[in-house]
């Protein structure tokens, strides 16, 4: 692995030799931070996001983290979530489900879905909702610096044009800074219609994992990360959370810094 140097604003940038070795440090780097907070609170908030990260999760599904987990502790919600049923191939409750939680014992009440019975601006509406609800029972922290709600930690991935959650290059939801959870009709990226956290929710996070791997992520990887002096900032670059933020990186993702 190696580490690359950065302005501290772009947070510690990790390079692993290959995907598999990404998903062990990836594995550890979550154990220690769930061994860390479960010993100080009651609750460990993790934020999944769908896509390709489910399955760098892969390690902590085997020992010794299976058996050493404080998995009672976990408590589950999604950066984003597709406007489908539950059981339907494009959600990234049913991705996360069958790749990760099935195999766990997170308590069933510990995990957040969204309701899958109503609309886009309704799921949104109930999500956050959800959230403040978790905020007033202390479940979830609140960010004294915000007021907005602060994870233990959210993992998340990016797609090739930069997005993060469903916050997409040009959209205009990249600017929202009311409200907590909000809501997508025409994401460039099927299915259409989804929900997902804003900004002000992401970068309120106790610790962020972006987590990338593959050539075709290379290019905004590099406008993240190199000396790129565009403008429009592409949502990755605008994750800058409270805390801490670490970017496990294979090899071809890293290709272009
Ligand atoms: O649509 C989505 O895409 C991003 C990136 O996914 P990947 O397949 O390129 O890894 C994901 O982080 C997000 O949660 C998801 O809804």
């Amino acid at each position: 692995m190696a580490e690359i140097a950065t302005e501290k604003a772009k947070g510690k940038v990790q390079v692993f030799d290959s995907e598999e070795a990404l998903t062990v440090s990836l594995a550890k780097y979550t154990a220690d931070l769930s061994d860390k907070i479960s010993k100080q609170k009651a609750a460990f908030t993790v934020v999944l996001s769908g896509g390709s990260l489910i399955e760098w999760l892969r390690k902590l599904l085997e020992p010794p983290y299976i058996d050493s987990v404080e998995w009672s502790k976990w408590h589950i919600f999604w950066v984003d979530e597709r406007v489908v049923p539950k059981d339907h191939e494009d959600s990234n409750y049913k991705l996360a489900y069958d790749g990760f939680l099935s195999k766990v014992s997170i308590p069933a009440g510990n995990v957040y879905a969204i309701n899958d019975a109503l609309s886009a601006e309704g799921a949104a509406d109930d999500y956050e909702t959800c959230l403040k609800h978790l905020v007033q029972t202390s479940t979830i922290d609140l960010s004294q610096a915000t007021g907005f709600p602060k994870f233990d930690l959210m993992l998340l991935g990016m797609g090739p044009d930069g997005h993060v959650a469903s916050l997409f290059p040009g959209h205009p939801l990249v600017q929202e800074n009311k409200k907590w959870v909000t809501f997508i009709k025409d994401s460039p990226k099927p299915p259409p219609e989804r929900i997902t956290f804003t900004f002000p929710v992401i970068n309120s996070s106790a610790n962020i994992a972006l987590v990338v791997a593959g050539a075709g992520e290379a290019h905004a990887v590099n406008v993240a990360l190199g000396n790129s002096q565009n403008s429009d900032l592409l949502p990755v670059q605008m994750v800058s959370p409270e805390g801490e933020l670490t970017w496990f990186l294979d090899k071809e993702a890293a290709s272009e810094l």
